[in-house]
């Protein structure tokens, strides 16, 4: 298999390192049937993963579905999975590797964690003064991003209709430290060549931001072609709030990935948990379900994870201090997994 389709995909070193671990831990007579693929669009029991060979579905065993705290975590938009390629049976997803970034949104009342994306490196967040525009707000979003592990950059939409645009780049852009702020026009096309560089090979770029600043307007304008259903349509076709209702990994004709995805599109969902809450803390609690004891507290148990990310420059310190903080918990015992 050559690696060169991979790497436009996204695959790296930490994922070639993940998968020879997993690939050398598994039976021999099962290791040549094992090879990696990247997760475009999830559905109840099948999946379609690129693979070297190219957009295939994997079927999706029921471990990964009913997926409860300890069981097998379930993969996402934007995951790289193993599966297993045997002659006259269907593709089926093995196992999740390691997310480098992850981004997650609190359910069931802040009492669980659901990953909406997996390995995204950068995030444009869209706005425009026409809307609600709020800087605080647009800050949280900004530092969400950041702690996500992605890198965020904003985008101020409608430049073309929405003078203001231009006056507001400045306070923007002191919301964090470096952060990258443009002036665009999805509808028109101005500005848009000063993305082309975030398009890298394989470096996957997605899209949030409220309902109507112009997200699919924009993914139609990266890809060439009309693969997002844009605001005008949804008002003929009278279907709900968002049109975009698949969860997709796009490839760009010129390098690089866009996930335009319903879920993680619309930034209302991180609204309210972003600065204080526990969105901010998927990427621990992520790390997490590989600590070798259920009920780790990250602070001097051998084999853990969080600490080994800490170690490695993966996450920061302090958030895992502010973690461990938040949940201080009596200690409990550790149960070997
Ligand atoms: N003037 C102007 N209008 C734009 C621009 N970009 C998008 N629009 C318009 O804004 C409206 C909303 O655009 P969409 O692309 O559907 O917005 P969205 O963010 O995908 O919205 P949801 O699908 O509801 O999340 C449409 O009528 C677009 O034509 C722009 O750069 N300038
Ligand atoms: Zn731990």
């Amino acid at each position: 298999m050559s690696p060169d389709p991979l790497h436009a995909l996204g695959w790296s070193a930490n994922f070639a390192e993940a998968a020879r671990e997993m690939v050398s831990a598994a039976p021999p007579e099962v290791r040549p049937q094992l090879e990696p693929g990247r997760v475009a669009r999830t559905g109840r029991s099948t999946l379609q993963v690129w693979t070297a060979r190219g957009p295939e579905e994997a079927a999706l065993p029921g471990a990964f579905r009913h997926a409860v705290a300890g069981g097998q975590t379930s993969p996402v938009i934007g995951d790289w999975v193993m599966v297993e390629r045997r002659a006259g049976s269907p593709l089926r997803v093995v196992e999740v590797l390691p997310r480098r970034t992850s981004f997650a949104r609190a359910v069931q009342g802040g009492l669980a964690e659901q990953v909406i994306a997996a390995n995204v490196d950068v995030v444009f967040i869209v706005t425009t003064p026409d809307l609600d525009f709020d800087l605080p707000r647009l800050g949280r979003y900004v530092a969400a991003v950041g702690l996500s592990g992605a890198r965020p950059v904003v985008l101020l939409n409608k430049a073309d209709a929405v003078p203001e645009v231009h006056s507001l780049a400045g306070s923007v852009a002191a919301l964090a430290p470096d952060l990258p702020v443009h002036a665009v026009a999805a509808a028109t096309g101005q500005g848009l060549d000063a993305l082309r560089p975030y398009f890298g090979e394989g470096v996957t770029v997605a899209l949030i931001g409220s309902s109507g600043v112009g997200k699919s307007t924009l993914t139609n304008r990266l890809l060439g072609r009309e693969a997002a259903a844009t605001g005008a349509v949804r008002d003929q076709d009278g279907q709900g709030r968002h049109t975009t209702t698949t969860r997709t990994l796009y490839r760009l004709p010129a390098g690089g990935l866009l996930i335009d995805n319903p879920g993680l599109r619309d930034i209302a969902v991180w609204d309210g948990d972003a600065g204080t809450g526990s969105s901010r803390f998927g990427v621990i609690e992520e790390l997490a379900t590989r600590c070798r004891y259920r009920g780790c507290t990250h602070r001097t148990e051998p084999g853990c994870a969080v600490r080994r990310a800490v170690e490695r420059g993966e996450i920061g310190a302090e958030l895992v201090a502010a973690y461990t903080g938040a949940r201080d918990l009596p200690p409990r015992r550790a149960k070997r997994r």
